[in-house]
């Protein structure tokens, strides 16, 4: 469903040009828990970021559930992004003065739901993160953890089939970060792809699959025999839910 071959990018500024990636191939099917790792500065998230349709490329095939991106036009390509891909960040980036109701809104206005439709998926996707009870709360009344949490309901809400994570614990203590990384496995176990790029070995070992890249290059892939899905620790802010966390974004 996602397919790249040979994608070459090269940023030009003045006169360095700087061959971000090369030759870069990857194929990522339906339903598959990708961790990327790799050196700083080897094409992370320049592939992240092609990936997700932010960045276009300079030579290549990249084919996204079929349809090949590189005949595709800027609005055509914005309409994708909003229809299938979901992103989180490092940094949250979440908007300061909004509440977490209203964070979690952003997306959803641009994908042009309605009001009725909108607050459901709002409250379903907090719940999912376990957040619900504190919607009216504002991004710094949250702990790290419980921000990246919001992004990921934010990120989830449109029901994206793809997940594309930039460092998405790298901001976070290494409870947080696991509590962030289970959430992620059981949103995997129901249907998300999910393409993650990582410092952290511990938790690329948890993904389905690793990629290695080194000089804008995947130049390892390995299987995990590790993965199990498991966010049942997540909902201690909304402890009286019965409801698994996932299964609440899909009633
Ligand atoms: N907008 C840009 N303009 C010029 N060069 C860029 C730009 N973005 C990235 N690069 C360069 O492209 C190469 C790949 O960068 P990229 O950010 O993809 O690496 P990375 O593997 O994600 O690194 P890190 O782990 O440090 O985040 C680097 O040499 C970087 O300096």
């Amino acid at each position: 469903m996602l397919n790249m071959t040979n994608i070459k990018k090269i940023y030009r500024t003045d006169s360095i040009e700087t061959h971000a990636l090369r030759e870069f191939n990857l194929q990522v099917d339906e339903g598959d828990f990708v961790a990327v790792t790799g050196p700083s500065g080897s094409g992370k998230t320049t592939f992240l970021n092609i990936a997700g349709l932010l960045e276009t490329f300079d030579e290549g095939c990249f084919e996204l559930d079929g349809v090949d991106i590189s005949n595709q036009n800027d609005t055509a390509r914005s309409r994708l992004r909003n229809q299938k891909i979901g992103f989180i960040f490092q940094s949250f980036n979440l908007i300061p003065d909004l509440n977490l109701f209203d964070n979690v809104d952003v997306p959803l206005r641009y994908r042009g739901f309605n009001r009725q439709e909108r607050k459901k998926r709002i409250e379903q996707s907090l719940e999912m993160v376990g957040l619900a009870k504190r919607m009216r709360h504002l991004p710094a009344q949250l702990s790290g953890g419980q921000q990246q949490r919001v992004a990921i309901a934010r990120a989830l809400a449109g029901e994206p089939r793809f997940l594309l994570a930039d460092e998405p614990t790298g901001n976070l203590d290494s409870s947080m970060a696991q509590s962030v990384m289970s959430l992620l496995k059981e949103i995997n176990t129901n249907g998300t792809t999910i393409i993650m790029v990582t410092h952290d070995t511990e938790l690329a070992a948890q993904a389905k699959r690793n990629i290695y890249v080194r000089d804008g290059k995947v130049s390892e892939i390995t299987h995990s025999d590790q993965y199990a899905g498991d966010a049942s620790e997540l909902l201690e802010d909304d402890t009286e839910s019965t409801l698994s966390p996932v299964a609440a974004l899909s009633r």
